[in-house]
């Protein structure tokens, strides 16, 4: 006889971003069936004991880079990603997510944003991957004709319905007009703008003193971003999205200082949403000189932009910012870089011995650990960025919801709830709603079943060949991964190929507030005039 579930989960506490019961799930094609206090594990075809750990809605990580050239153009990130699709995917089911949005870059040399599109596209298709799978789209050519044919493309044929716009990375910076000319356009189409702000042009004037100074070891990375290059940054973006009432997003927040600014604008009642990530919750300054000694070229490891904060006295700015929901999202900015790689961190050395004339031959990967150990470099060649998707959602786990820092229901909002709602993925992702939400599901060890042990970059499966959260301790991990209805990860092993992941065309942000009526008419802060018929 025809089973009635393909899967029941029993013996779980199941936890949404509205609270914790007991219920049993009952999954079938895909999708999240039922949910009630029992279900006969005769009709199914599979059964899981969840023993009493949380089963909760799948990770929606909405920043991740993967296959990504960050190389065309001077000036830009560096490098290229070390995963492609499929160790990408792989890594973030392995930590409990089942969705990534990921990034189709624009280069100032693509005159069309399909075509970038078309192009990322193929490369999640040759590869496949093991979760499901949308696109934002990085805009680095401003051109209202080509934004005016192309975005309403990018809506309806792919579902794109975000872009990311930079104030830094002279490859990619728009200026304040340019940021103006882009964001008039999304907001006629409810896109939602998300901005990288760091003052571009007060980083190379820094960079430049200090490479005058010879300051150049990855330390001075964060030296040439002090706080305040952020805090103008995303005040001033706030500015502009206010003048033409865009709502946006500011991603990867490190700053306490930033974060205050945002806080302040959406107190005053404008919408503005914000995200921040682990690395600015457990790093430091002092992390760029963790590793053998302060001028260690290893240190470059850690560089990721914006730096985390200067001390941890920041950090417990962004986890009040996460409590009290100036955070909407907390995402990885995975931006996967391996230390030994041409095409890695080593540019830091690579590219600046060229750059004075001394390049050693040849310079191959096999070289590389030769050049390396004489561990000379300068930051400003060092690719961008950390690894952080598999380590995303256990480390929110067991230094934010285990310390009482988040609660369960903020915990699973920040890393699964919100991101589906404001990129438009919700209640299919995010939710477990019977008859609609996809069957996309984490579970987690029950309390002390699971012996707390030191993380190695051994235990994670990215393609990256450090982790920066070396030796942390961890109590819990995902037991189980679920893509729609399909067991990924089970007990510390991949159960699924990369065929089981899917491409969505999302909707647009589904937490768009417009704002209050007494900002949106301010003329002090508003071109009130610019939308009237
Ligand atoms: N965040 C980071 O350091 N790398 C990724 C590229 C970017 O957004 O800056
Ligand atoms: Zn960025």
């Amino acid at each position: 006889m025809a089973k009635q579930f393909d899967l029941i989960i029993k013996n779980g506490a199941v936890l949404t971003s509205d609270g914790v019961g007991r219920y049993e799930i009952g999954i079938k094609d895909g999708k999240i069936i039922q949910l009630s206090p029992s279900i006969d594990s005769g009709l199914a075809k599979e059964v899981i004991d969840a023993e009493g750990g949380y089963v909760m809605p799948g990770g929606v990580d909405a920043h991740v880079h993967i296959a990504q050239d960050f190389t065309s153009g001077p000036k830009g990130v560096m490098g290229k990603c070390a995963d492609d699709f499929l160790t990408g995917s792989r890594s973030a089911v392995c930590g409990g997510t089942t969705t990534i949005i990921a990034f189709a870059q624009q280069n100032r040399s693509d005159e069309s944003l399909l075509k970038v599109v078309q192009n990322y596209h193929a490369l999640s298709e040759k590869s496949g991957a093991y979760c499901d799978y949308g696109f934002h789209v990085i805009i680095t050519r401003p051109e209202v004709q080509m934004l005016e044919k192309e975005l309403p493309k990018l809506i309806e044929d792919w579902g794109i319905t975000s872009c990311k716009l930079f104030m830094t990375y002279s490859s990619m910076q728009l200026s304040d007009n340019q940021l103006l000319d882009v964001m008039y356009e999304t907001r006629k189409r409810f896109m939602t703008t998300m901005i990288h702000a760091e003052n571009g042009d007060l980083i190379s004037w820094l960079t430049n003193k200090l490479e005058q100074r010879g300051l150049v070891e990855p330390f001075y990375h964060a030296i040439s971003r002090p706080p305040v290059v952020e805090m103008e940054a995303t005040h001033r973006a706030i500015v502009l999205a206010e003048m033409i009432q865009n709502p946006v997003l500011f991603v990867h927040v490190g700053s306490a200082s930033a974060a205050q600014i945002i806080r302040n604008a959406q107190t005053r009642g404008f919408p503005i949403y914000a995200e921040t990530c682990p690395q600015y919750l457990h790093l430091t300054w002092d992390d760029l000189k963790r590793f053998h000694s302060p001028k260690c070229f290893e240190n470059s490891k850690m560089i990721c932009s914006p730096p985390p904060g200067p001390d941890d006295s920041d950090q417990e700015a962004l986890w009040a910012g996460l409590r009290n929901g100036t955070f909407t999202i907390y995402s990885s900015d995975h931006c996967p870089f391996r230390y030994k790689d041409v095409h890695g961190k080593a540019l830091g050395v690579l590219q600046h011995e060229q750059s004075l004339g001394s390049a050693r031959c040849p310079v191959d990967q096999e070289h590389l650990s030769e050049i390396l150990d004489d561990k000379t470099g300068h930051f400003k060649y060092v690719p961008n960025g950390c690894p952080g998707v598999e380590t995303r959602l256990p480390l929110l786990f067991e230094y934010g919801l285990k310390t009482g820092r988040v609660s369960p229901e903020r915990y699973v909002d920040l890393v699964s709830t919100a991101p589906a709602k404001l990129y438009g993925l919700y209640p299919i992702k995010g939710a477990l709603i019977p008859g609609i939400s996809d069957a996309d599901l984490v579970i987690w060890y029950p309390n002390d079943a699971l012996p707390s042990f030191k993380l190695t970059n051994a235990n994670l499966h990215h393609n990256v060949d450090y982790t920066p959260y070396e030796g942390m301790e961890f109590g819990n991990w995902p037991r189980y991964t679920i893509v729609r209805g399909q067991i990924v990860w089970a007990e510390g092993e991949l159960r699924a190929s990369a065929s089981v992941g899917k491409y969505l065309k999302r909707g647009t942000n589904q937490l768009a507030t417009r704002p209050t009526n007494s900002i949106a008419s301010d003329k002090r802060r508003v071109a009130t005039w610019l939308y009237k018929a």
